[in-house]
């Protein structure tokens, strides 16, 4: 204390301090602790001691900027990108692997702990990726009328700063970093990135700029379909010019048998959202298919498909053992997205009902069906929270695959007074699966956890949880 009762701070904004990090917080940025209080620092591991300058402090937390590794972690590994550091995308992979899935499992075991308030919860030991890079199905990269330049850039002359194709610096909207390849896009992925990168700076027309808001070049959308090994090529651009590209989409049909599709998405919105609000279809179909199982699922270039295709495979194996089903069972699938979930246990179940409110995920949930010669799922349109209340039958399983934002409150009001036997919650977002459980908790009891690395490398974790009835 200082005399006036206040409790003395451990430190202050613009200090310099030496840390231990402790531990890997969710969202991958290293712990530390100065007298009980914790300090964030970002691009540290835990075994790292670091110094460190502290930029801002509250009463219960400070975050501190890295200035130097004084001794590494000896689960620091060398990154394999060249982009490590500056692109906020695969930020763990300067951490072992293993290493990456048991702060993985800490964090799950530490959200349900502390912000689900559930103890001795079982979270087994999180299921990994194979394979750990190369995993994504589908990338997207914007381009830019600036181009941001990495700190050995700078050095470089005949550097063209007017033009950039590639990913965003993290957190930010408008600086673009170009980038040749991303390790997390299969081959021949980046030479097609190259390709269109070369074909739209040769042709003079400028890329938008997304603080202007002028220009044509918006974005590229890379889609892959694991199981046929083709690809669907979007380019996103801010008007329509068939002339400037169909040559383009006739360049990559040449070079690359396994593009089987290229459209244009046209968008006149200022939103950085590569949607277009009509497509022309420039070569090939106007989507791809993919296979998730058996089950087979046409994707065109807005649908919703899980980006890791064999870890969704994993998660919902995962979802299909949790939800127990015998083929009596109602199963009712909350925020079904495009369907997936619910044909994938549509052959275990009497009847999968799917709510979604995006009418767009559900057109192709119900092609996705008529596909699959699925005949027992049926879905409704709108609201979770409008639409569960007004459902016409009893759950004897409830799936539940919310956004990162979890459940409306409202909507764990009336999964409560709905009373299924057995909840499987597949989570994206341990913090809001730890709420969600903590409300659910005077009627339900976490039987299991198992978290599914589907996002090697990154901060991301998925998890499935069952939850039972309370007797
Ligand atoms: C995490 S995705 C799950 C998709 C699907 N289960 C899958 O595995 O592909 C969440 C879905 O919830 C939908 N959604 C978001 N808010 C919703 C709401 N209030 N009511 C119904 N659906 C909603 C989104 O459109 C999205 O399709």
């Amino acid at each position: 204390m200082n005399g006036v009762d206040q409790p003395v701070s451990p430190v202050r904004k613009g200090q310099a301090v030496d840390l231990e990090i402790e531990t890997l917080a969710f969202g991958g940025r290293g712990l530390a602790r100065v007298d009980g209080l914790a300090v964030f620092v970002d691009h540290t591991l835990p075994g790292d001691r670091v110094s460190a300058r502290i930029t801002r402090k509250k009463s219960n937390f400070a975050e501190a900027r890295l200035l130097e590794v004084l001794s590494p972690s000896p689960f620091r590994v060398l990154p394999q990108c060249p982009y490590c550091g500056h692109c906020g995308g695969c930020r763990l992979q300067i951490l072992d692997y293993d290493k990456q899935l048991d702060c993985k499992h800490e964090q799950v075991a530490d959200a349900l702990r502390h912000i689900g308030l559930v103890e001795n919860v079982p979270v087994h030991p999180v299921m990994p990726a194979d394979p750990v890079w190369g995993y994504r199905n589908k990338m997207e990269f914007s381009f830019a009328d600036r181009r941001w330049l990495l700190p050995e850039e700078m050095e470089m002359e005949n550097i063209d700063t007017s033009f950039a194709l590639g990913l965003h610096v993290p957190g930010t909207f408008h600086k673009v970093i170009d980038v040749d390849a991303c390790l997390l896009l299969p081959e021949p992925g980046n030479a097609i990135l190259g390709d269109v990168r070369a074909y739209a700076r040769a042709s003079g027309v400028p890329a938008y700029g997304l603080k202007s808001h002028q220009g044509f070049w918006r974005f590229l959308m890379l889609r892959h379909s694991v199981a046929h090994d083709n690809w669907m090529v979007n380019i996103v651009t801010a008007a329509e010019d068939r002339r400037l590209l169909q040559p383009l989409a006739d360049l990559l049909a040449d070079r690359y048998p396994e593009v089987v599709s290229v459209v244009n998405n046209i968008t006149a919105r200022k939103a950085g959202v590569a949607q277009g609000e009509y497509e022309i279809l420039l070569h090939g179909a106007p989507f791809i298919s993919d296979r998730l199982g058996r089950f087979s699922f046409d994707i065109s270039a807005n649908s919703f498909f899980q980006t890791n295709t064999r870890g969704a495979e994993r998660l919902y194996t995962v979802a299909r053992e949790y939800a127990g089903l015998t083929g009596s069972q109602t199963v009712v699938d909350l925020y079904c997205g495009t369907g997936t979930i619910a044909i994938w246990l549509s052959g275990a179940a009497k009847e999968v009902i799917g709510l979604e409110i995006n009418d767009s995920c559900l057109a192709d949930a119900v092609n996705n069906c008529r596909t699959n010669n699925v005949s027992n799922v049926r879905f409704v349109a709108g609201d979770v929270k409008e639409t569960l209340p007004r459902l016409d039958c009893r759950a004897d399983v409830l799936v539940i695959d919310p956004p990162r934002a979890g459940m409306h409150k409202d909507v764990v009001e009336q999964v409560l007074a709905m009373a299924p036997p057995r909840i499987v919650y597949v989570s994206c977002n341990p913090a809001t699966l730890a709420r969600d459980v903590a409300m659910l908790s005077e009627a339900y009891t976490v039987a299991e956890v198992q978290p599914v690395d589907m996002f090697p490398h990154t901060p991301h974790i998925e998890c499935v949880a069952r939850l039972d009835k309370k007797a």
